[in-house]
């Protein structure tokens, strides 16, 4: 028998902070969350210098909530919510041009309210975070890719762009301009080939780049899974940044996601971060759906010749040694990146490429997750 969340709360709400309030008081405690035996929460501080503070709080509160009946692990991650004396309020985003710019371009709609738990998104019946451990081997094209093939396929697909570092989606997916927000509360997604889509690049002017922090991260990543009209969904592929950072925690702290795909090159280098990323999204119990190989292979259009630029086979072997499903591999192409680049991606057109994303759809689609 699972804990009580209120009772789990309550145990720990007296533990006195180092400045002599109570850690209720203190009014830190985010994203708590109680899944079987397993407690998850947040504590977020100003700073790093009060996060180092913090540690005899949160060994005490792991004490506690450890010794609870039913109770089997307790994991706290302590976030610094902005950097020293800036004291920017909680959830909100700061721009890159630093500290009291302009308000935050996300602040579309209301202000999140702090969310206990993983919240359902209404309508949306299952949610795929596409991740990879190494940037730039190819996460947004199959993102783009998947939700196009399964769009054709005649499913009801959401493309959510969460890579804050480097939101791609509106160019290969070819929409741009600002979402609506009619009634000043729920954001309009943007729609096309079939796909609702909503991008952290759509809040932000272009070439402007956002510096957030986890708490903020958490707030703008809640405001985009619950104030964006997503309407009824069958799936909501959303595209993660590379890395084990704060955006893939908030995720799967902040939503019931099905579970993630891992995209990754065959190269040595690119299934090292991929093996972390694997690693992360199993502590975060988020079961991890399947690998895919991208840029597998390259046909030189010239001879015909065909060439493993980034070696080939390797995320099969890395799949099999895990025990988790390979689910295809998608060759190097130039049409690729050029159908990325003007948005209009290739799984629309025909052809070998059109056909290994609909194959992924339809095993997708077969194993009942999408
Ligand atoms: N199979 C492919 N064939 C040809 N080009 C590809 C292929 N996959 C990706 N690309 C190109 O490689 C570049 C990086 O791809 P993409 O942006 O999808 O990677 P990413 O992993 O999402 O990167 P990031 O780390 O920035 O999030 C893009 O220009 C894209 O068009």
């Amino acid at each position: 028998m699972s804990v009580n969340r209120e009772v789990a709360l309550k145990e720990i709400a007296d533990i006195p902070m180092p400045d002599g309030k109570t850690l209720a008081e203190a009014d830190i405690v985010r994203a708590f969350n109680v899944d079987g035996g397993t407690i998850r929460f947040v504590l977020e501080v100003a700073d790093s210098a009060a996060a180092r503070a913090l540690a005899p709080v949160e060994a005490e509160a792991r004490r506690r909530l450890t010794a609870l009946p039913g109770v089997d692990s307790v994991q706290i991650v302590t976030t610094a919510q902005a950097a020293a004396g800036q004291g920017q309020p909680r959830g909100e985003p700061v721009r890159s041009s630093g500290p009291g710019g302009a308000a935050p371009s996300l602040q579309i709609g209301r202000h999140p309210t702090a969310q206990s738990g993983p919240q359902p998104i209404p309508g949306v019946k299952s949610i795929i975070a596409i991740g990879s451990g190494k940037g730039g081997v190819g996460k947004s094209t199959v993102t783009s890719n998947l939700a196009v093939a399964l769009a054709r396929a005649g499913r009801k697909v959401g493309l959510l762009d969460a890579d804050i570092y480097g939101p791609s989606q509106p160019r290969m997916m070819g929409v741009s301009g600002r979402p609506a927000s009619p009634d000043g509360q729920r954001i309009e997604p943007m729609h096309a080939h079939g796909v609702t889509i909503m991008s952290i690049g759509l809040m932000l002017k272009e070439g402007e780049a956002v510096v957030w922090r986890g708490p903020m991260l958490m707030g703008a990543l809640q405001q985009l899974l619950q104030q964006v009209n997503w309407g009824e969904l069958d799936v909501l592929l959303i595209d993660l940044p590379p890395g084990t950072g704060d955006v893939q925690l908030s995720l799967c702290q902040k939503a019931p996601v099905t579970g993630a795909i891992i995209v990754s090159t065959p190269q040595d280098v690119a299934l090292i971060d991929a093996r972390r990323a694997i690693d992360m999204f199993r502590k975060l119990k988020t079961p991890v759906l399947g690998l895919v190989e991208n840029m597998s292979s390259y046909t030189c259009t010239n001879c015909g010749h065909e060439a493993h630029l980034f070696g080939h086979g390797g995320v099969a072997a890395e799949a099999q040694q895990l025990g988790l499903p390979f689910l295809g591999e998608l060759p190097l192409q130039l049409d690729v990146r050029l159908a990325g680049d003007s948005g209009s991606p290739a799984a629309l057109g025909e052809g070998a490429v059109a056909d290994s994303y609909a194959r992924l759809a339809d095993r997708l689609i077969k194993g009942g997750i999408a």
